[in-house]
């Protein structure tokens, strides 16, 4: 995977153009929308499907159900993942959780964490249209004689998140972004619900804020976004517009974050009925 790594990105991140091919996409996009409608969760912003179990709020741990063949059997997503390798120093091996989320123009999703179920490496791959992956970083926590007890146990919810973005990458259709450690445990992620997105040059440096003389065209020159990945950029009209600075109407993308949950249960002969976890019934 060292090809593919995002020399720009704090922690460890992988990016791969053209993970899936043309057709897989197609047929991909397919069988997700023929899903049945029960399986589509509707959300605010976007809607969703889950694969390969439950996890229960709580618990941290994975209730598994069978993934589709659309992943496993063709095209072979899963296969493909556990040899990428990322995913070695998991029990399973492989991803065997997969969430689906699909986004019309102009919907997103709001700065989070994924939270500790999930093993802290994650592979997204983007289908039908581009996407701008946002990373955040909390404000600086309060000084501790601030925090009383019940704000000291409080989850990081909550939590001042800085407004400006630390870095952002870039995810072609068809690409796969495997992300790790840091990135993804010290982060918040999102994706802002925008119809076009627009790049600043790549080759300009962001203006400091000491630098209010500038010229209007100046200051037009640098606004937008700065991707860390640019020169990894498979398109060459798209690596064009991030080098040189220019906009992206987006389409209808769905993703797919594959994740270990590494707690799981297997569903046996007769579900789920009368189960016990941790001596609570499920
Ligand atoms: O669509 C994406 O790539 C991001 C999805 C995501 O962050 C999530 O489902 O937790
Ligand atoms: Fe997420």
């Amino acid at each position: 995977m060292d090809p593919y790594r995002i020399a720009a990105s704090p922690g460890t991140a992988y990016y791969v153009p053209d993970f899936v091919s043309p057709q897989e996409e197609e047929y991909l996009i397919r069988k997700i929308q023929e899903s049945p409608q029960p399986k589509w969760k509707n959300l605010a912003n976007r809607r969703l499907q889950v694969w390969g179990g439950d996890v229960k709020s709580g618990s941290n741990v994975l209730l598994k159900a069978a993934l589709p063949s659309f992943l496993t059997e063709y095209p072979d997503i899963i296969p493909r993942l556990r040899s990428t390798g990322v995913f070695s120093n998991t029990k399973q091996g492989a991803p065997n959780h997969v969430i689906v989320n699909e986004y019309l123009p102009g919907q997103g999703i709001m700065p989070h964490e994924d939270g500790p179920s999930y093993h802290p490496v994650v592979a997204t791959i983007s289908l039908g249209s581009h996407a701008v992956f946002n990373y955040y970083r909390y404000k600086a926590p309060p000084p501790e004689e601030e925090i009383d007890e019940d704000e000291a146990s409080r989850t990081s919810r909550g939590r001042a998140i800085h407004p400006d973005p630390v870095f952002s990458i870039f995810l072609e259709p068809r690409s796969l972004i495997i992300t790790t450690s840091s990135l993804y445990t010290d982060h918040l992620h999102g994706i802002d619900p925008l119809e076009e997105d627009i790049f600043a040059s790549a080759l300009t440096s962001p203006p400091s804020s000491d630098t209010t003389e500038d010229s209007d065209l100046d200051a037009e020159k640098h606004r937008g976004i700065r991707v860390v990945n640019w020169e990894q950029i498979k398109d060459e009209e798209t690596r064009r517009v991030l080098e040189e600075g220019g906009s992206l109407k987006r389409g209808t993308r769905v993703s797919l974050t594959c994740r270990v949950v590494e707690r799981e249960l297997g569903v046996g002969v007769g579900g789920l009925k009368g189960m016990r976890l941790q001596g609570k019934k499920i």
